[in-house]
């Protein structure tokens, strides 16, 4: 390894948006390296291979090199080490390398090269038809629980950098792009991405790969689970008081949330291609299922007593005898996804589970799955204001109605909004629940063992 590749095989792991949480890094290899501005040799975008026992994961790194006394206290906390410095720098004193996603003055040229719609080498710049885009702006790292990087560009853009990356074009860029074709209301409206091409693994093949997106900031955006969040503090401040009774209800909010779900569910039927999965079919879909809960409990031993139960769940989808339709979908759907603006809710991050392969977040699924995401992320919010509540017992009750009156509320405006029924398909929405708790566990388990408890919770009244 280079003395970057170490200094990157120490900050990588450390970051929230590394995947591989939990198991040591065995080998870190700089795959790719390209200056991303002429002119600009102090900013890079790497490749950067990840082996861990026997996967390899590729990131993104956005690298910022500077001379030590150019790192002033702004940028002290994105420092990565000091190293040598890349020959094309010249000198042969060490420069500090950093992460230049928190350097302003570095990425104020990556909205320019949109704009300009420019083709930087391996590293193209795409401004989507039809649009301008303003230059000149100065960003800020958005701070969260993030899988990824995301910029504002003052009141403007946002741009999403992805950080692991899957050979292909991202589902996140490839949806929201059909959305606003469709002139659908609710996604913020793209203006163009980065892309390099890489290797594809699978089929030996080079093919375009997306690096970021850009799309309108929403400035009057409330993140939807800090509103669930606040009326559910809301609830737990009027013990004993139904929800629908208490200040600050959700339940209309819910509703207007299934009917918004259902109208990009129709857009993305109509923009993309659909199917219709016969009995055979929806036995091979279960079977993955099955798959990942058998994953799961070799992973989080405590899911094991439960796994009978959750089979049976399977199971049942896989006997069900009516032909089941699927298209594209959100894929991993919940309510930190969804933000509430003036004009009403706007769907984010069309990305998929960013744990799996482009390829396979490209399955056509069932709609039911993303309203069974929502569903469990109301079981969420009502329950994670309880992990170490004094009065955890008594509040219980308040947490179940909580959930039950909001999920009710979203399946109503579903159904009423255009979408199928969530009421009338109870076994398979039931398995897509299931086997996103699954994923939850094993989600927990890597990134935030302390929540575990909420999926272990709702998997175990099932065996009750
Ligand atoms: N266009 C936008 N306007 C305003 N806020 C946004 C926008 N896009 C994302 N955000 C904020 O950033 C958060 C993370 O974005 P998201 O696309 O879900 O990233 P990740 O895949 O890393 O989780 C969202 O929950 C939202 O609060
Ligand atoms: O990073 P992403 O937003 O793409 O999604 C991952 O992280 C989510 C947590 O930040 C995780 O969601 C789980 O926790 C949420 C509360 O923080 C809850 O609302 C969701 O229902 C629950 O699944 C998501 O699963 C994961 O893919």
């Amino acid at each position: 390894m280079t003395r970057l590749e170490e200094l990157l095989a120490t900050w990588i792991p450390m970051q929230r948006w590394f995947a591989g949480k939990g198991v040591p890094v065995d080998a870190v290899r700089i795959e790719s390296e390209h200056v991303l501005v002429p002119g600009a040799p102090g900013l890079r975008m790497l490749v950067v291979a990840v082996g861990q026992r026997s996967r390899t994961d590729r990131y993104q790194v956005l690298l910022g090199l500077r001379t030590p006394d150019a790192i002033g206290d702004e940028l002290a906390h994105a420092v990565i080490g000091l190293c040598a410095p890349p020959p094309d720098l010249g000198g042969r004193a060490p420069v500090v390398a950093y992460d230049a996603a928190h350097d302003a003055s570095m990425t104020t040229h990556l909205l320019e090269r949109i704009a300009e719609d420019a083709d930087g080498g391996p590293v193209r710049f795409r401004r989507t038809s039809g649009s301008t885009v303003r230059t000149g702006l100065r960003s800020l790292v958005l701070t969260g629980e993030q899988s990824n990087t995301t910029l504002v560009y003052g009141e403007e853009y946002v741009l999403k950098t992805f950080r692991r990356l899957w050979p292909g074009r991202n589902p996140d860029l490839e949806l929201t792009s059909a959305l606003a074709a469709a002139e659908s209301d609710y996604i913020a409206r793209p203006y163009g991405w980065i892309e390099t091409d890489l290797v594809d693994p699978d089929t030996g093949a080079a093919v375009p790969t997306t690096l970021a997106m850009l799309q309108k900031y929403l400035r009057s955006a409330t993140d939807g689970w800090v509103l669930a969040a606040t009326s559910v503090r809301d609830l737990y401040a009027s013990p004993g008081v139904p929800p629908g009774d208490a200040g600050g209800d959700f339940a209309g909010e819910a509703e207007r949330l299934g009917a918004a779900t259902a109208a990009v569910h129709r857009d993305l039927s109509r923009a993309l291609p659909t199917d219709v999965l016969g009995p055979r079919s929806q036995a091979r879909m279960a079977g993955g299922m099955v798959a990942r809960l058998h994953a799961a409990v070799a992973e989080v031993p405590a899911l094991a007593p439960h796994a009978d139960a959750l089979y049976s769940a399977f199971e049942a989808l896989g006997e069900v005898d009516t032909d089941l339709p699927v298209q594209r979908v959100h894929g991993d759907y919940h309510l930190g996804q969804v933000v509430r603006t003036d004009t009403g809710w706007v769907l984010l991050d069309f990305e998929g589970e960013p744990a799996v392969s482009v390829r396979e977040r490209q399955r056509l699924s069932s709609p039911l799955r993303d309203v069974a995401g929502m569903l469990r992320s109301f079981d969420y919010a009502a329950r994670y204001q309880l992990i170490g509540h004094p009065e955890n017992d008594a509040l219980a009750e308040s947490a179940r109605a909580w959930a039950q009156r909001n999920r009710d509320a979203f399946c109503e405006g579903y159904a009423f909004g255009g979408g199928v029924d969530p009421e009338k398909h109870q076994v398979v929405l039931r398995a897509f629940e299931y086997d996103k708790a699954v994923y939850e566990v094993m989600y927990e388990a890597r990134h935030r063992p302390g929540w575990i408890g909420i999926p272990l919770d709702s998997i175990m009244a099932l065996t009750r």
